[in-house]
């Protein structure tokens, strides 16, 4: 079959060197990369990490994976897709290729979590967010409640490891095996914003008390939460380009969305997925760089230097955002 040919082309493939995919470079941009260079990416991402060999996975299953993983996002979604997926990934393996310390606090058991919650983090994403799936109380409000989305996408994460032919988990002992699908949980439902405010709090007082103990498995948990945000939202700290791109991206989904909430619900959607607001788009943007993303980026550069990239990316976006707010 087709799928069958896909594996076999990628099992075959001489992926290339992480340097010549520029995917160790914070400023990385899949844009234009052709569809089967993104799941070689993957692939090398793994090996670089020294995941493949450390955790005996089986390369053709590993193949496999990636590419089950590939097809369970939508790509008639503007921005929640397969490519989303990919930059959180890539944005994860640049802060732990460049940031020596994240080796010294993290175990590769905790590598290999943070690798597969980022790729499977928003899988099979509908383009629309938790308060339109429970307002329309779609099935997946009633399985889930809160943080649905979230707990889809773990979900469907955990059943694509277990299906036979993409299990890279398989040569894992059963501790290890159970550790890394815990973490993977947590770090999956991490993504939910909600989720994310409420215990950026404790982070940032422990940063800024210094008071991070990295043996304590409480604050290694929090800091994994946090780095899966700070990777998730990534893109505002691209070079403007890119950053323009993507908001484009996020606007069409958003608004999408709430032209979906006026007609089927005749409310006003909220001011980022209302199409009428979109001359305040830069000014929301401002809003959101200085409520969202800055605190987290400013407290994960004082943490680790080597990830202050994100933080003034951060900062120059927000510039370039002021500039069109006049
Ligand atoms: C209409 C959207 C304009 C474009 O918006 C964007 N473009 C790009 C990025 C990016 C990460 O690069 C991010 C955004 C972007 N994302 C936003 C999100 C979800 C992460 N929220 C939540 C929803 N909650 C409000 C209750 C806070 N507000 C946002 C915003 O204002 N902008
Ligand atoms: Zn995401």
């Amino acid at each position: 079959t087709a799928a069958e040919q896909e594996i076999q082309a990628l099992q075959e493939a001489t992926i290339p060197s992480a340097e010549s995919l520029n995917i160790i470079d914070f400023n990385f941009s899949d844009f234009g990369l052709p569809e089967d260079m993104t799941t070689q990416a993957t692939i090398r991402m793994f090996l670089d990490l020294k995941l493949v060999q450390e955790f005996n996975i089986d390369y053709k299953s590993l193949c496999q994976w990636v590419l089950t993983v590939r097809r369970g996002y939508r790509n008639n979604v503007p921005y929640h897709n397969w490519s989303h997926a990919l930059c959180t990934a890539q944005s994860m393996f640049a802060m732990l290729m460049s940031t020596d310390q994240l080796h010294n606090i993290f175990s590769r058991l905790e590598i290999l979590a943070l690798m597969i919650a980022t790729l499977n983090h928003d899988i099979d994403h509908r383009g629309v967010n938790n308060s339109y799936i429970e307002r329309t109380k779609q099935p997946l409000a009633q399985l889930y409640g809160h943080s649905s989305l979230e707990n889809h996408h773990y979900n469907l994460c955990l059943f694509i490891l277990n299906n036979t032919g993409s299990q890279i988990l398989r040569s894992l002992s059963s501790e290890d095996h159970r550790n890394v699908l815990h973490m993977v949980k947590r770090a999956i439902l991490a993504t939910d914003l909600n989720v994310y405010m409420q215990r950026r709090k404790e982070f940032f007082s422990l940063v800024e008390k210094n008071r991070m103990k990295w043996k304590c498995e409480k604050q290694k948990d929090l800091l994994r939460s946090m780095l899966m945000t700070a990777s998730d939202l990534s893109a505002i700290a691209k070079p403007w380009p890119e950053q323009k791109r993507i908001a484009n991206l996020v606007a069409m989904e958003f608004f999408a969305q709430g032209d979906k909430e006026r007609e089927e619900f005749k409310i006003r959607p909220i001011d980022i997925m209302n199409r009428e607001n979109s001359t305040r788009l830069p000014h929301m943007q401002v809003e959101y760089i200085d409520e969202i993303c800055y605190p987290l980026y400013k407290a994960v550069s004082q943490l680790f230097d080597a990830c202050s990239p994100l933080r003034d990316g951060c900062v120059k976006n927000r510039e370039n955002w002021l500039h069109f707010a006049e």
